[in-house]
């Protein structure tokens, strides 16, 4: 290793660091070498300057696609055996243009995995009733094993009634009141985890990134992400903190963090002086932003100024293709297990 220099001003690099802690299974920086808080404020001072600090990018694109490939070997096999193929049904009301997005690729990821999918869209003006028709008609489908209601719903509806009105057996976005408040309970068995948080954590086990004992700070509170990602990690033995719209002076708290998690949808709001060297960075913004010099006129942006946060983290999710291609693969994990369980094939 070339000289180590302690610069005033640098920004850290974890190449070291790495190196060292990969071999503990652990990208985390061993806290005797875990330089923080200078009086400047500035964060760590370690730096390496021959060589230009960067993060690991965790490639959700790419255990996604993994994943899906397993799950698709799963299906046929289940049909082969017993001939039944799993199904998924998405409800969308109104037109919101992002939740036509998701819902496309939702649908397209199913195809390939040879699960089935049924879709209802209703106009943005339907009632309550409507949509808890829909609801009931694939409670009582035996070829849906999984419900999904799109959200956000319209503001006149009352989002609660209709979640609650998803068969649990079926709540394969886990939004279903019974299935949060297990999560929520110390040993309580949830039928399903809601997808982003569950992709999220399925990317630290991937990366072989330990959780049990670190300190974990996630940004936003959301029923979706925040909430249940709180929950998970709690689950996984991390000691965790939550931030939202009303925490004062919320950089000195994702400043603690090893694992840092952002759910706002705000870009650019984590800058590279809220993360702490050698931290951990899970990105699950992802927000349209008009962008004329894309090809679309758009981009997707996530909640981290990721050139900043890469010269200061030791692993990034990268917006797209970190948590949002995970996000849809563990709806199919959700989808096929749900089949499995109902049709009782192991
Ligand atoms: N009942 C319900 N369940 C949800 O799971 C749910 C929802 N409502 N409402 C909206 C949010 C958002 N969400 C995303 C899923 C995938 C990407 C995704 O695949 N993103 C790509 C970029 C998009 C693209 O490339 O087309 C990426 O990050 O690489 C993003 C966002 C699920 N949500
Ligand atoms: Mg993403």
């Amino acid at each position: 290793m070339a000289s180590v220099i302690f610069t005033e001003c640098s920004s850290s690099t974890m190449l070291r660091l790495n190196h060292l802690n990969r071999r503990n299974g652990s990208y985390l920086p061993r806290p005797c070498v875990s330089l923080r808080s200078t009086a400047s404020g500035r964060g760590c001072t370690l730096s390496i300057r021959s060589s230009s600090p960067s993060a690991i990018v965790i490639n959700g694109m790419a255990e996604a696609k993994k994943i899906r490939d397993d799950i698709k070997t799963e299906v046929s096999r289940m049909k082969e055996s017993i001939g039944v193929v799993p199904g998924l049904a998405v409800i969308l009301v109104g037109e919101n243009e992002e939740s036509a997005t998701y819902v496309r690729n939702k649908k397209k990821a199913c195809k390939s995995a040879g699960i089935q999918s049924f879709e209802v869209l209703l106009p943005e003006d339907s009632s309550e009733e409507e949509v808890l028709r829909s609801v009931s008609g694939f409670n009582d489908d035996p070829c849906v094993h999984g419900i999904l209601v799109q959200l956000p719903l319209p503001s006149h509806m009352d989002e609660q009634n209709i979640l609650n009105a998803v068969s649990i057996e079926k709540d394969v976005d886990g939004f279903h009141p019974l299935n949060i408040g297990r999560l929520a309970m110390r040993g309580g068995k949830p039928l399903f985890v809601p997808c982003t948080p569950k992709g999220c954590i399925e990317l630290l086990h991937r990366y072989n990134i330990g959780i049990k004992g670190k300190r974990a700070v996630v940004i936003g509170r959301s029923n979706i992400v925040g909430m249940p990602a709180a929950l998970l990690l709690q689950r996984e033995d991390a000691t965790v903190s939550i931030i939202h719209s009303k925490t004062k002076n919320p950089e000195e708290i994702t400043r603690e963090a090893d694992i840092l998690v952002s759910a706002t949808g705000q870009p650019n709001m984590v800058r590279g002086s809220w993360i702490k060297p050698g931290a951990v960075v899970i990105d699950v913004g992802t927000k349209r932003v008009e962008d004329s010099s894309a090809p679309c006129g758009f981009r997707w942006a996530g909640d981290v100024c990721y050139e900043e946060a890469c010269k200061v983290a030791s692993a990034i999710t990268p917006v797209p293709g970190g948590v949002g291609p995970m996000t849809i693969a563990m709806l199919l994990v959700n989808t096929l297990a749900s089949a499995k369980k109902i049709h009782n094939f192991k």
